[in-house]
């Protein structure tokens, strides 16, 4: 069986100039290689400006990569005809939940969006399905006629993991998903993602500065230094006995993650 997501050779650069006399491109990712299993977690890690959310973004479609191949299900998701398939099973969470929400649009009407594009649901059914990933999330149906500004951080970062699950995705591409909230906050949407893991076999893409939760949280890791994929493996692999200088460093300056690792 193939793996559920796999990325092959991925390369991306950026034109870093408008100005036609002095252009330049910088390369942001230098082939960028990974797989990933159902029910699985792959953390990036990697210092500011290393390239994650960069490669986040290509995950999800919403930016394209100069060169490389990226399969789900064995299939060629760059290719248009699986653009349906791609937008559908692979969904994307935000450091800053209110970036998906419309601050403007009530939580039912920013969630009928997914609805609309991704199924072909009646508006009885697109009720109920807001309900139940609502309820999935923690929070009670009323709030689907509530405004984003009317929620707290927490509580907002929970309607965009119901967002996110509206599609039933396999893939969730979690960007720094709680690196904006109170510690004990952290904490819960930790655990929520995780028994959301449980309850529907989900594999996320991980992306932290945090190596302590990277470490609870996660299967895998590939460790991104200026666009360059300096490791990856299993957490524990990688954890105890890293290959790279760059790794180590990262390690020592990382207050949270426990050196024991086994
Ligand atoms: N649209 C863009 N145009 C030009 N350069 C870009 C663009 N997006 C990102 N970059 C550059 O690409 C590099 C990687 O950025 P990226 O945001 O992917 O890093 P990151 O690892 O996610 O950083 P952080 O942890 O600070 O979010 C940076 O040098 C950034 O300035």
């Amino acid at each position: 069986m193939p793996n559920l997501f796999s990325a092959k050779d991925i390369r991306k650069s950026y034109r870093v100039s408008n100005n036609p006399l002095r252009q330049g491109q910088l390369e942001v990712l230098h082939g960028v290689d990974f797989s990933l299993n159902a029910g699985q977690t792959l953390a990036v890690v990697g210092e500011s400006g290393s390239g994650k959310s960069t490669l986040a973004r290509i995950l999800v479609g919403a930016d394209r990569p100069d060169s490389g191949e990226l399969f789900f299900e064995g299939k060629d998701i760059l290719k248009r005809k699986h653009k349906f398939e791609w937008y559908k099973n692979i969904r994307m969470i935000f450091q800053d939940a209110s970036a998906s929400l419309n601050p403007r649009a009530t939580i039912r009407q920013s969630m009928e969006e997914p609805l609309h594009n991704g199924t072909q649901y009646t508006a009885s059914q697109r009720r109920d399905r807001i309900i139940e990933v609502l309820e999935m999330v923690g929070l009670r149906p009323e709030y689907a006629e509530r405004y984003p500004h009317t929620f707290s951080g927490g509580q907002r970062q929970r309607i965009a993991i119901a967002r996110a699950l509206l599609l039933r995705p396999k893939v969730i591409v979690a960007d720094e998903p709680v690196s904006a909230l109170d510690v004990s906050v952290q904490a819960q949407i930790i655990n929520l993602l995780l028994d959301l893991q449980d309850q529907l076999d989900l594999a996320y893409v991980f992306i932290s500065h945090d190596l302590g939760l990277v470490q609870h949280f996660s299967n895998k890791v590939l460790v991104l230094n200026n666009g360059t994929q300096v490791e990856y493996g299993r957490v524990t692999d990688v954890f105890s006995q890293p290959k790279s200088q760059y790794t180590l460093e990262l390690l020592n300056a990382s207050a949270g993650y426990k050196k024991s690792v086994t």
